[in-house]
């Protein structure tokens, strides 16, 4: 009966485990001993060792075989951020949050750490060692952050102690590292086709990197201290690199990594934002006819141009959080990990 209840106390689902920071929880639970379910609507990659169900989360019916003697579910799915598709946000984000908590708590799941982001509290203004107690943002900055609050509140206020149901949220920022199809690709792509000629404000804004190794190691912590009268019961924390860096530094350095130059002239932020803002009315309007995808959007412009890092005491407080790879290892790491992207010198 002891090694039974040891062995189910293992085991957990991955909900969104095929994606870029789902194969990191993967393969970092599989090292920690845990036994893995992956449950997502794609299959990412081939492991034997993982158990795969797939489905889509919105369906209570395809989640509950992925979720049967599990004690943790980690829930980190969601539509690439770049989407457009409100309904979709809405519809995943939103309404099948609800239908994770609703399918954990009917298969008998006594935990779930939500995936949340710190940009839930962004509103495009400078954010200086921001702490969980900021207000969430009465305008986010897109309409998927706006469904990544509307989440987080649902999956915060579903901790149900009484009823032995457990729940926590991890606010991971700027996750970066190897397989990550957001940061570096559009970075290079940018630069590849001579967009990256321009640095947004004076360069000094700090911002938060963080390692996708430390965001696993950030819910796995919440994982194993997510318990009754824990602390972190109904709360949400803030997992960085706890190393803010200039915005431009840190691209000018996977630029030069990958042997591409980085941006020579500098334009102030406001002027900045105001043309991404009035090409996405533009775009907007010739819609109809034509689909572009600018690289240069108001939410991009914003993110590039202020101040926004984190403070991560909370985490350190009441999960003995620490990072456990620093920012420059982390970069030397994801640099190695995209040869093909990589620059041929002249
Ligand atoms: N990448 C970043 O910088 C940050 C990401 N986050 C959050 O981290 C989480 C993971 O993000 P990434 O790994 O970067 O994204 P990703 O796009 O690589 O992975 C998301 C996964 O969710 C799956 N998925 C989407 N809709 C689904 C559905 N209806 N049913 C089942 N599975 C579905 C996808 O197939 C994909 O495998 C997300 O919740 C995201 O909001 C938070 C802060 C920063
Ligand atoms: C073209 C350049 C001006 C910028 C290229 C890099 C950007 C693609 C990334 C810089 C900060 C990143 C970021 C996210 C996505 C990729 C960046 C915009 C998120 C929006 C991903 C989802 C979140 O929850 C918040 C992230 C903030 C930082």
């Amino acid at each position: 009966m002891a090694t039974h209840l040891r062995l189910t106390s293992r085991k957990c689902t991955v909900i969104g485990g095929s994606g870029f920071l789902g194969q990191h929880m993967v393969e970092q639970l599989l090292d920690k001993g845990y036994s893995v379910n992956v449950f997502d609507i794609r299959k990412g990659f081939e492991n034997e060792k993982v158990q795969f169900f797939l489905g889509d989360l919105c369906s209570k019916e395809a989640l509950l075989p992925a979720l049967q003697g599990v004690s943790v579910a980690f829930h980190c799915a969601s539509p690439a951020p770049s989407s457009d598709n409100r309904e979709l946000f809405y519809k995943v984000n939103f309404m099948g949050t609800k239908t994770v908590i609703e399918a954990c708590k009917e298969a008998g799941v006594p935990k779930l750490v939500l995936t949340s982001s710190a940009s839930v509290v962004f509103e495009g203004t400078d954010i200086k060692n921001g702490t969980e107690d900021l207000p969430y943002a009465k305008k986010p900055i897109d309409y998927y952050t706006e469904t990544k609050i509307l989440q987080e509140k649902e999956v915060l206020r579903a901790n149900d102690p009484d009823n032995n149901f457990f729940t926590t949220a991890i606010r991971p920022h700027g996750i970066f590292g190897p397989r990550d199809p957001q940061l570096v690709p559009i970075l290079i792509q940018a630069a590849k086709s001579g967009k990256m000629k321009f640095m947004i404000g004076d360069g000094k804004n700090l911002v938060d990197f963080t390692y996708v190794e430390n965001v696993v190691h950030g819910h796995i912590l919440a994982a194993e201290h997510l318990q009754k009268d824990s602390p972190l019961c109904g709360k949400a924390f803030h997992i960085t690199n706890d190393e803010p860096v200039p915005f431009w530094a840190f691209m000018s350095r996977i630029l030069t990594g990958l042997n591409y130059d980085t941006p020579k002239y500098q334009i102030p932020y406001w002027l900045a934002y105001y043309l991404a803002f009035f090409l996405s009315l533009v775009l907007l309007l010739l819609s109809p006819l034509v689909t572009i995808k600018p690289t240069f959007t108001p939410m991009r412009v914003a993110l590039a141009g202020t101040f926004h890092y984190y403070s991560c005491e909370r985490a350190k407080r009441d999960m003995g959080y620490k990072p456990v790879v620093s920012l420059d290892e982390a970069i030397e790491r994801t640099l190695q990990s995209y040869p093909h992207l990589r620059r041929a010198k002249a």
